[in-house]
């Protein structure tokens, strides 16, 4: 077990042996892990976006190979942190009206303030506070705030947490969201269980609100969708037909759960985001995002969650 300080990143490495190799990390990584039968994950400062969980030398999280990572533009791909506000507020006098599409974290560098290690995980904790964040995102979001990321890699499991601290001294108002994208063989195989019967505004449907009784949600076409209040517990994603491959996702605190896939037209606008790599990806977020939390001034909120995969 082990916690690597580069650069720009930290390398949570669980059992086998380190990787020296910024450049290549991924490539090298995933050769290590197969060889030593380790996981390791990799979280950059840049938004404390986690942008690697190898298991045993396969990776399990998308990232597209067109992806900024010199902190120039949030990181496409991984784990970005959504926070204050998802996409751009619908409402004009929102306390957050004025920030950028999904906010500041994902956007500005976090801080490393401790790895912790025992037996049976490594873990490495984050902060971002407001003296950290750029002139002219305090400007538009003008609120004195602590964010503390906590990344855990076990065997076979990453867990994230996030807890927000309002250190000003008056209330606020915030959404948060963790926006895991998941790799994936091949989208047309995919299946996401324990969403069936929950109602969810549809975006690319003039954001009507609908519901499925279906008992799996499938990918054919460009989906972007916000399950709202979801009860279920284990939320499953199915990597392959026969439902034997994929992860199991448990949320602490995150009501909400966003499924996304940009298909080829979305693809092909994004600059940061190659044309077929819509076939190997796919989001599912749990965040809370239907309305916001309101947090009082020296109070805390905390939410997570744990991802557990399937071979
Ligand atoms: O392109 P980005 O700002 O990273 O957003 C990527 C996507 O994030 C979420 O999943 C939203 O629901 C989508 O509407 C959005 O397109």
């Amino acid at each position: 077990m082990s916690v690597k300080v580069l650069k720009d990143k930290v390398i949570l490495e669980h059992a086998g042996s380190s990787v020296e190799s910024t450049l290549s990390y991924r490539a090298l990584s995933s050769i290590c892990c197969e060889l030593t039968n380790c996981s390791s994950s990799s979280v950059y400062f840049y938004g404390a976006t986690v942008t690697s969980w190898n298991y045993r030398g396969k990776e399990l999280l998308f990232l597209s190979k067109k992806s900024f990572l010199d902190g120039t533009k949030a990181i496409r791909g991984g784990i970005p942190i959504v926070f204050p506000q998802f996409a751009k507020a619908s409402d004009p006098s929102a306390e957050t009206a004025a920030l950028p599409q999904h906010g500041i974290a994902r956007i500005s560098n976090f801080e490393l303030l401790e790895d912790l290690t025992d037996n049976e995980s490594v873990s490495v904790k984050l902060g971002l506070g407001d003296s950290q964040i750029s002139e002219s995102l305090r400007k538009d979001w003008p609120k004195k705030f602590k964010l503390i990321y906590t990344v855990t890699l076990k065997d076979g499991t990453l867990k994230t947490d996030l807890t927000v601290t309002n250190e000003d001294s008056t209330p606020f108002d915030f959404q948060a969201l963790l926006h895991v994208y998941y790799s994936v063989p091949d989208v047309s195989k995919l299946s996401v269980e324990g969403l069936n019967n929950i109602s969810y505004i549809d975006k690319v449907n003039n954001y009507a609100t609908s519901i499925d009784n279906d008992q799996f949600v499938k990918i054919t076409q460009s989906t972007d969708r916000i399950y709202l209040n979801v009860p279920t517990e284990i939320v499953k994603i199915h990597l392959s037909e026969d439902l034997k491959e994929g992860f199991s996702l448990q949320r602490n605190n995150l009501k909400d759960i966003v499924v996304w896939n940009p298909w080829i037209d979305t693809a092909k606008s994004l600059p940061d985001f190659d044309d077929d790599e819509y076939k190997q990806m796919v989001c599912v977020e749990p965040g809370h995002v239907s309305d916001y939390v309101n947090l009082k001034p020296g109070e805390s909120w905390e939410c997570g969650q744990i991802i557990e995969y399937k071979p």
